[in-house]
């Protein structure tokens, strides 16, 4: 994965360990050129030959802070905590790309929208926006400033690895992601499989 500063999106600008109920971890803090601040959770030596186990997830507040169960965010987050725990060693990579990208109010807007039966594509349409505005070179840039060569990423969305792979991401397998639904995000996980393509 490409390492030159010239093409760095991410200033690497803190570094510090963070205990949780399952390791651990580094965290390691980003900023962006527009400012925005990311992180990135690292657990053992990641910048071996072996592929490391990874997670690109994106910020969802209600669901990884909030418990919301219209997702199934809070966890997977948790779950990828758990696997790399259990490994001992990966990276979940955590981009600050609120609401597949429109940010939290409008996701707010848009759970709105879906509470008079649109679903999570319309409602984005609806306000002016495209269905998922996720860019993941932020996410390319922390592995390679990380130092990680290749990764299993676990996720059940295959534009998510096609855009990595497009970015120079060396993605040699990926894990499923699956978590149990609720009755609150049946729909929303329907709607994610007939619509982006979601393995699930
Ligand atoms: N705009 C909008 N964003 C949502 C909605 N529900 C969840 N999100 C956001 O979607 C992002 C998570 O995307 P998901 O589609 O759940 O999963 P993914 O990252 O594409 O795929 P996985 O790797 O399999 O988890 C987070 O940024 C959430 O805040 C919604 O109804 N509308
Ligand atoms: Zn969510």
């Amino acid at each position: 994965m490409s390492d030159s500063a010239s093409t760095r999106l991410l200033t690497r600008a803190a570094e510090t360990k963070l205990p949780t109920p399952f390791a651990e971890f580094r965290l390691v803090g980003f900023v962006d050129r527009a400012g925005k601040e990311h992180v990135a959770l690292v657990l053992g030596d990641v910048t071996t030959d072996t592929p490391v186990l990874a997670r690109v997830h994106s910020e969802c507040l209600t669901g990884d802070a909030l418990f919301s169960q219209r997702c199934d965010c809070g966890p997977q987050l948790e779950a990828a905590m758990r696997k790399v725990a259990q490994a001992g060693r990966g990276v979940i990579a955590y981009l600050r790309q609120e609401g597949r990208g429109i940010g939290l109010i409008n996701k707010i807007r848009a759970y709105a929208e879906q509470d008079k039966g649109l679903d999570t594509v319309e409602a984005n349409e609806i306000l002016g926006f495209a269905p998922d505005a996720r860019e993941y070179d932020i996410a390319a840039d922390m592995f390679a400033q990380l130092g990680v060569k290749s990764i299993r990423l676990m996720t059940n969305n295959p534009k998510k690895i096609a855009a990595l792979r497009e970015l120079g991401v060396d993605v040699v397998e990926r894990i499923p992601h699956r978590t149990e639904g609720t009755p609150h995000n049946e729909n929303y996980l329907k709607t994610k499989s007939q619509k982006f393509g979601h393995m699930l």
